[in-house]
């Protein structure tokens, strides 16, 4: 069934000031996953309503290993969002994408380790599909808007999700490389697979900020490079999801990720566990 748009926005490092939205208002949500990374920002950008939630808190506080992303996603549910755009920060592995370029990313690998990964666990078994993970037409309307923003995106790309907060050694980054990532983060993992448990169309665009270290007689990475970049690519992104909204059909169409949950529970309803089931209202309240 046809309905309205609501675009939530995952704004990562660099990303903390937001988007500008019109009739902007500051909402404490409470989520039963604890604390999601601060208030959510609602607003309009063009008609469209946004929420945006700045992923590592207020000021940077929270790294990447300690980001509550049940929360976060869980949050933006509660808020009514019905799609989400993750914007970071990426190291380039792949020579062809180079700083200053945006890559709308196309699959992941998960090299994450310790996070919180599902909504679901005992009492409550569920497995989604993961083969597809970003959402194509949220990924080529992302493409489309930063292209007639005159900027360079590459349309797909595959980034490796690393735990940090160190930078790759040179031989870990060689490695990811002949895995065939192409970018490399420490974030979109588990944002993504939640994203998908909780039927949120997801995509992520990134903006390359360095070569990471897999470039011989160059210096790695460092952050104060990646702010550099990212501070002189910011006015290009926010511009950039203006050109998205504006350009979103008038009505959003249903996708097949609204119904993700559909066939995923494994749990018999006389089994599960009731207060999983309460706290899964939001995520899964649809099937539960
Ligand atoms: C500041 S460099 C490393 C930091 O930047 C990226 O953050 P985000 O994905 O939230 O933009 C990267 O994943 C690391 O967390
Ligand atoms: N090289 C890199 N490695 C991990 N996360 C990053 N974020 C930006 N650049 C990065």
């Amino acid at each position: 069934m046809a309905g309205a748009w609501h675009i939530g926005i995952v704004g990562g490092s660099g990303l903390a000031a937001g988007l500008d939205l019109e009739n902007a208002q500051e909402i404490e949500v409470e989520s039963p996953f604890g604390l999601p990374s601060g208030p959510v920002t609602t607003g309009t950008l063009g008609g469209v309503r946004f929420t945006f939630l700045a992923r590592h808190g207020a000021g940077h506080r929270i790294p990447p290993s300690a980001v509550n992303y049940r929360a976060n996603i869980d949050a933006l549910k509660r808020c009514g969002v019905t799609d989400v755009i993750a914007l970071s920060a990426i190291g380039s592995l792949n020579e062809a994408m180079a700083p200053g370029h945006f890559v709308a990313v196309d699959q992941f690998i998960d090299r994450t380790s310790g996070r919180e990964g599902s909504f679901f666990g005992p009492g409550m078994v569920a497995h989604v599909s993961l083969a597809d993970p970003v959402c194509d037409r949220l990924r080529s309307a992302l493409v489309a808007a930063v292209t007639a923003e005159g900027a360079t995106v590459h349309d797909g790309g595959t980034y490796l999700a690393m735990e940090g907060p160190q930078f790759s050694t040179r031989a870990e980054s060689r490695l990811y490389q002949a895995w065939g990532a192409d970018v490399i983060g420490m974030t979109a993992m588990p944002e993504a697979r939640l994203a998908r448990e909780a039927e949120l169309p997801y995509a992520l665009l990134g903006m390359v900020t360095d070569y990471d270290s897999w470039r011989e007689n160059e210096a790695g990475v460092d952050a104060a490079a990646v702010l550099a970049v990212m501070a002189a690519n910011v006015a290009t992104a926010q511009q950039a999801m203006r050109r998205f909204a504006a350009d979103l059909p008038p009505e959003r169409e249903a996708s097949p990720i609204d119904r993700a949950l559909d066939f995923a529970i494994m749990t018999a309803p006389a089994q599960r566990d009731r207060a999983l089931a309460a706290k899964l209202q939001a995520v899964a309240g649809r099937v539960l």
